[in-house]
């Protein structure tokens, strides 16, 4: 894999709360990573000016809010993300079937192909089985996530967000053009945190990921484009 086609897989986790680092990473890492992400910090601290500004900087919006609610709450909130400009807008598909059709038909009707991919979160990277258990659900997690990934697919959504070791079987239950969006990636030079189900970025994308969604590995880095462009290489040298 070439250089561009490395860095257009990375998404850099924007988890700040100010516009001023926004700027600062915007200016360090325009051309070094393939989008910016837009998350629950960001966006309660700075609203859409968050996302303004990353796109003022001439970057492209994964808009990640992670919606859970009655399906017109939803469906009401995508359609005003989509007005924003974004390249990805996500929800969790455990609010399940009627939620996430509600959602994805709203978006079709409104803005048909110019509008944002729609993602659904299968099983948060941070969970585990015994997470699943003590909220009731006694699946696997490998289960689970194809069985959530599968009903996001009838229910009209574009692609999941799931660790990268779920890729294998999403590939196989969903098929090549079903986008596969993975955080939990962890280069070889960098920290674990607090994520559990973790996998190396050529790793992610030799399994199937279309992009891997990475944040502190850049951010807590002494000179992040430096990271950024150890990511890419990593990427490019691993990956046919
Ligand atoms: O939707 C996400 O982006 C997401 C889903 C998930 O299951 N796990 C997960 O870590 N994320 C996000 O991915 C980013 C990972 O950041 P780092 O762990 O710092 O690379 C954070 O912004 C999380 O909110």
């Amino acid at each position: 894999m070439n250089s561009d086609e490395a860095r257009k897989k990375i998404i850099f986790a924007l988890d700040v709360n100010g516009v001023a680092e926004i700027d600062r990473y915007a200016a360090l890492l325009s051309g070094k990573v393939g989008m910016f992400k837009v998350g629950k910090e960001l966006f309660t601290a700075c609203g859409r000016e968050a996302v303004q500004t990353v796109l003022r900087h001439g970057g492209e919006v994964f808009l990640d809010l992670k919606y859970h609610d009655i399906p017109n709450t939803v469906a009401k909130a995508m359609v005003e993300a989509s007005r924003m400009g974004v390249r990805l807008a996500n929800l969790h598909a455990l609010g399940g079937a009627e939620m996430m059709e509600t959602a994805a038909n709203a978006v079709r009707s409104e803005f048909g192909d110019d509008r944002p991919r729609l993602l659904a979160v299968t099983i948060l990277t941070s969970s585990t089985a015994e997470t699943l258990r003590r909220v009731g659900i006694e699946h696997p997690v490998d289960q689970m996530v194809v069985r959530l990934a599968r009903l996001a697919q009838e229910s009209g959504m574009d692609g999941v967000v799931a660790s990268p070791l779920e890729i294998g079987l999403i590939r196989e239950a969903c098929g090549p053009d079903f986008l596969i969006v993975t955080p939990g990636v962890r280069p070889s030079f960098a920290a674990v945190d607090d994520q559990k189900r973790i996998m190396a970025p050529a790793e992610a994308v030799t399994a199937g990921a279309d992009y891997l969604v990475i944040g502190r590995p850049i951010a807590k880095a002494s000179d992040p484009a430096a990271a950024a462009d150890l990511i890419v290489e990593e990427i490019a040298g691993g990956c046919p």
